[in-house]
């Protein structure tokens, strides 16, 4: 008699607390072990059995734990930050990393108007007061939110959230995001300001809803908190790290901010006699611990989310919000490599360079991308599109919550309103010293309405565009790739081959002699070493037509060994030596 084959389910750990609303799609095939309070060794003990790890944030997924993983497929953070997750070693794991992007969002905007109105309305005092037997209806009069002005710094999906509800209020809206959707902004009845000092000065409460990245690591200083109304409250259900703790207890202190309302902290949990627990103990001061995403709705949102991506991997798909390397075929991936390179480089320059410049007005929404030569016969341009998004947008967003990869890039890009059309073009590029080149076209600004309603991805043969002088402000980039390596060939007006590498920076000048000597000697003042250099000039097709003044006009671009300050750059112009200058890290 034959005996039947018994296949093992595979097995699903979940070491902390996730909503059984997700859990519920995984029992019928799959073995769930809910264990709760295991030490790292004993995670580390068990590991090689899953082929799935659900986490929330208290979890450490480090590399030691991924190394021990022999089985594990996926890694799933039933959230947006993926910070207690080493995604670098997952990717090099073969592990994918998902998280649940938006399924906590409403929930993060609703805590930070329970802050806001907690602190309008002492509502953590009037509490703690009442319940110890006290009635001090007037020392507990508080504001109103009708009619007060909401800053908000970062209008993405939190912050759009935010203004929609408090617009209910009667609040007066305004932000500051360089990289704002203008159309989504405008139907929240958000006004954009173009700096963070203007929505400080005007501030009745401040909010903050921008991923913690260098930009925005220590955004509120006391040099900012200086220029705030006495009167004015800040919110903090973002990240930890983004507001100086210990300025904001002295301004609390002195009276010069009226409150706060804090989510996050730099150190969570808060230990004793950090900067943090001094924000938290203050009596100006309404605090939560990063309660933000912590609602049952939210929770069944992201549980459900997570647990269908992990359906999705363990039976051999896709998922949805990967936030880690996409699975690309290995001879193909070999192929692409290079050129994969090269596109994110591109994309990254794209918004350092021309979101840098002084006359640069909104991050351009339309994209013609044209793979050029042998490139042209490729079977797949998808991780290329996902290389080009990932650059664009990598410089701008945080690293938590927003990898981009070949399975999210498409739903990033329409989210942000950018659409990139793909062109191939098998014209023949045997005079040229490589057999594909690509060339990133960024279109002059329609009109917002116009931009935000097309879709993200388009494969139409040919550009919709035509009328040559809009072409004359396009911003374009050209690259190829020569021995694996990539290189950048043309750059706006003017062409001339330098490696997407380290810190450059990019001086547009007159063609004049000296101003090589001009640029190195201050360079030099500020213990700037150069590594190289290169001047391109005006590319052929602009040098013809061109009136003679702006013909002499060339661009400089020098590999530096560190970043050049903004008072360099700002010194390099004010002298008259060059028009424009930036510096992009790639
Ligand atoms: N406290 C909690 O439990 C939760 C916290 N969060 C946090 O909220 C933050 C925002 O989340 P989302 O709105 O989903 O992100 P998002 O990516 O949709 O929006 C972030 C916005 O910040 C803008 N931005 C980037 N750099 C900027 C700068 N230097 N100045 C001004 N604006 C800048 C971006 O253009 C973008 O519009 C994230 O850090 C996230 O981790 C999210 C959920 C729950
Ligand atoms: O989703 C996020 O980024 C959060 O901050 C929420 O984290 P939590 O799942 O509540 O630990």
């Amino acid at each position: 008699m034959a005996i039947p084959v018994h296949t093992p389910k595979p097995k699903i750990l979940i070491p902390e607390k996730v909503s059984p609303d997700g859990l519920a799609l995984l029992k019928d095939r799959f073995e769930v072990d809910e264990r709760k309070g295991l030490s790292p060794d004993e995670l580390k003990s068990i590991i090689g059995e899953y082929e799935a790890l659900i986490v929330r944030s208290e979890t450490k997924v480090t590399a030691e734990l991924l190394a021990a993983a022999k089985k594990l497929k996926v890694v799933a953070r039933a959230g947006v930050g993926v910070d207690n997750v080493d995604v670098v070693a997952a990717t090099k794991h073969g592990i994918i990393v998902v998280n649940s992007p938006s399924g906590n969002i409403n929930a993060a905007a609703e805590h930070t108007i329970a802050l806001m109105m907690a602190v309008a309305r002492n509502i953590g005092e009037a509490s703690a007061s009442i319940k110890a037997g006290k009635w001090e209806r007037s020392r507990l009069v508080g504001i109103e939110a009708k009619g007060k002005t909401l800053a908000i710094v970062g209008l993405g999906k939190v912050g759009l959230t935010v203004a929609r509800i408090a617009n209910g209020f009667g609040m007066r809206l305004i932000a500051y995001d360089p990289y704002a959707n203008p159309t989504l902004a405008a139907a929240a009845s958000v006004t954009l300001r173009t700096s963070l000092a203007e929505i400080l000065k005007e501030a009745d409460f401040l909010t903050l809803h921008t991923p913690l990245i260098a930009s925005t690591r220590g955004m509120i200083a006391a040099s900012e908190l200086a220029t705030m109304k006495k009167t004015a409250v800040i919110l903090n259900v973002a990240r930890g790290g983004m507001i100086d703790e210990t300025a904001l207890v002295e301004a609390l202190d002195a009276g010069t901010i009226a409150g706060a309302g804090i989510d996050v902290f730099t150190s969570e949990p808060p230990q004793a006699d950090s900067t943090a627990s001094r924000l938290i103990a203050h009596p100006k001061v309404v605090a939560t611990p990063h309660l933000g995403a912590s609602t049952k709705e939210a929770q069944e949102n992201v549980s459900i989310d997570v647990c269908e991506q992990v359906v999705s991997i363990l039976s051999g798909e896709l998922p949805r919000s990967a936030v880690n390397a996409p699975i690309i075929l290995p001879e193909e991936y070999r192929t692409l490599q290079p050129f994969v390179t090269l596109l994110e480089k591109m994309g990254s320059l794209y918004t350092q360079h021309y979101n840098s410049q002084v006359n640069a007005k909104h991050f351009r929404t339309t994209f013609d991308i044209t793979y050029e030569g042998a490139l042209a016969n490729l079977n797949t341009t998808k991780p290329l599109f996902a290389a080009l998004v990932k650059g664009l947008l990598t410089p701008i967003t945080s690293s938590d919550g927003l990898n981009i990869n070949i399975v999210n890039a498409e739903l990033l890009a329409k989210e942000r309103g950018i659409l990139i059309n793909e062109q191939r073009s098998r014209e023949n590029v045997e005079d040229k010293p490589y057999s594909s080149f690509v060339t990133l076209r960024a279109r002059a600004s329609r009109s917002p309405s116009h931009q935000r309603s097309d879709v993200s991805r388009s494969n139409s043969p040919t550009a919709t565009r035509t009328a040559k002088q809009h072409e004359s402000e396009d911003q374009v980039i050209q690259g190829f790739v020569s021995g694996n390596k990539p290189f950048i060939s043309r750059l706006d007006r003017f062409k001339g081959e330098f490696v997407p590498n380290g810190t450059l920076l990019i001086c547009r000048n007159f063609d004049s002699c000296g101003k090589i000597g001009f640029v190195g000697s201050l360079l030099g003042k500020a213990g700037v070493n150069i590594k190289f250099m290169n001047v391109a000039p005006l590319h052929d097709e602009e040098a013809g037509g061109e009136e003679e003044e702006e013909g002499s006009e060339a661009l400089m671009i020098l590999g530096v060994d560190k970043p050049v300050g903004e008072d360099v750059v700002k010194a390099l112009c004010a002298e008259g030596g060059v028009l424009e200058a930036s510096v992009v890290t790639l």
